[in-house]
C-alpha cells in the first residue's frame, strides 16, 4: 500500500491578478489529518484551494496526490482521489435531490454505465448523513440555502474520495448543522482515514475540529502549524486586523472581537 501523503504541496507560489496569495508554501497531509485555512475576505483562500484541487495552475511548485501529479492522473483519477466542495452551487436545470447526489458516483462509473442500485444506496446514505433523506425527490431549485449546501456535501460524500477539499463548508448552515457537518468530517477522518482541508471563517471551530491551521495573510505571507500554536489571540488579531480576546471554557476556546 502506498504510504505517500494524500496531498503534498511543494514550493507552491500562487497569485491571482495582481494579488500574491502565497509564496513557497510546503506541506503534506496524511490520512486522518484535518487542516483549516483561515484569512480575511479576499486573502486568496478559495484561489489556493482551487489550486490544491488541480483546477488552476500554481505560478511555481507542484501538487502531488498520493505521490502523483494532476497531469499524470487526469481528471477521472483525480476525482477518485479528491473531492472539492466549491463555494457556489449553481443549478441551471431542474433535477431531483437524489439525481444530484448520484452525480458524485460518476467518476466511479465506466463511460456507458448507469448508476447501479449500490450507487443509489451510497447516495441515500449520504443524504441521511446530512439530514436530507426525506427530500430525495425534491427539485434542487426549490431548496433553501442551507439545504442546498447540505446537498453539495452529500454529493461529495457520495464521491467518496479519500481527500476532501472544502471551501466554506459551513456557509448557510445554522449552528446545529455546522456542528453536524464538522462531526461528519471528523468521523470520516477518524474512522476512514480521510484527509480534510477546509476554509473556515470561525477560528474557534477550526481550533476544535482541525489539527493544523494555515493562516493566509493576503500579502503573500503565510503561517502553518498546529492549531494550538497558530490560533492564538495574538496571531488571529494580526490575521484579521482586529483585536480579539481568547476565552477558555471547559477546555474549549472562543475568540471574542473587542
Ligand atoms: N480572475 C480574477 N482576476 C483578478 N482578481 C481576482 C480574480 N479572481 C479573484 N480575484 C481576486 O483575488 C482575491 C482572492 O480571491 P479569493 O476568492 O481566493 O479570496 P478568499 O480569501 O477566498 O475570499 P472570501 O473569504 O471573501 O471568500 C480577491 O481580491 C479577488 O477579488
Amino acid at each position: 500500500m502506498s504510504t505517500a501523503p494524500l496531498i503534498e504541496a511543494q514550493t507552491l507560489s500562487v497569485s491571482v491578478g495582481q494579488h500574491q496569495v502565497c509564496t513557497n508554501l510546503n506541506f503534506t497531509l496524511q490520512a486522518g489529518e484535518r487542516l483549516a485555512i483561515l484569512g480575511r475576505n479576499g486573502a486568496g483562500k478559495s484561489t489556493l484551494l482551487s489550486v490544491l484541487a488541480g483546477l488552476r495552475p500554481p505560478d511555481t511548485g507542484e501538487i502531488l496526490l498520493g505521490g502523483t501529479s494532476y497531469a499524470e492522473l487526469g481528471p477521472r483519477q483525480a476525482a477518485l482521489r479528491r473531492g472539492w466542495l466549491e463555494q457556489r452551487h449553481g443549478d441551471a436545470f431542474a433535477s431531483t435531490v437524489l439525481e444530484t447526489t448520484l452525480t458524485g458516483r460518476h467518476p466511479h462509473l465506466g463511460r456507458w454505465d448507469w448508476e447501479s442500485a449500490q450507487d443509489a444506496d451510497i447516495a441515500r446514505a449520504a443524504l441521511r448523513a446530512v439530514g436530507l433523506a426525506e427530500m430525495e425527490q425534491r427539485d434542487v431549485q426549490t431548496l433553501s440555502g442551507g439545504e442546498r449546501q447540505r446537498l453539495a456535501i452529500a454529493t461529495l460524500l457520495t464521491q467518496a474520495a479519500p481527500l476532501y477539499l472544502l471551501d466554506e463548508p459551513l456557509a448557510h448552515l445554522d449552528l446545529n448543522h455546522q456542528i453536524a457537518v464538522l462531526e461528519l468530517f471528523a468521523g470520516a477522518a477518524r474512522d476512514n482515514g480521510a484527509g480534510v482541508i477546509m476554509v473556515l471563517h470561525e477560528p474557534a471551530l477550526a481550533w476544535r475540529y482541525c489539527d493544523r491551521a494555515l493562516l493566509i495573510h493576503g500579502d503573500g505571507r503565510h503561517e502553518l502549524g498546529p492549531v494550538r500554536q497558530m490560533l492564538t489571540a495574538e496571531h488571529l488579531s494580526a490575521l484579521y486586523q482586529h483585536p480579539l480576546q481568547a476565552v477558555e471554557i471547559d477546555g474549549r476556546i472562543g475568540f471574542i472581537p473587542r
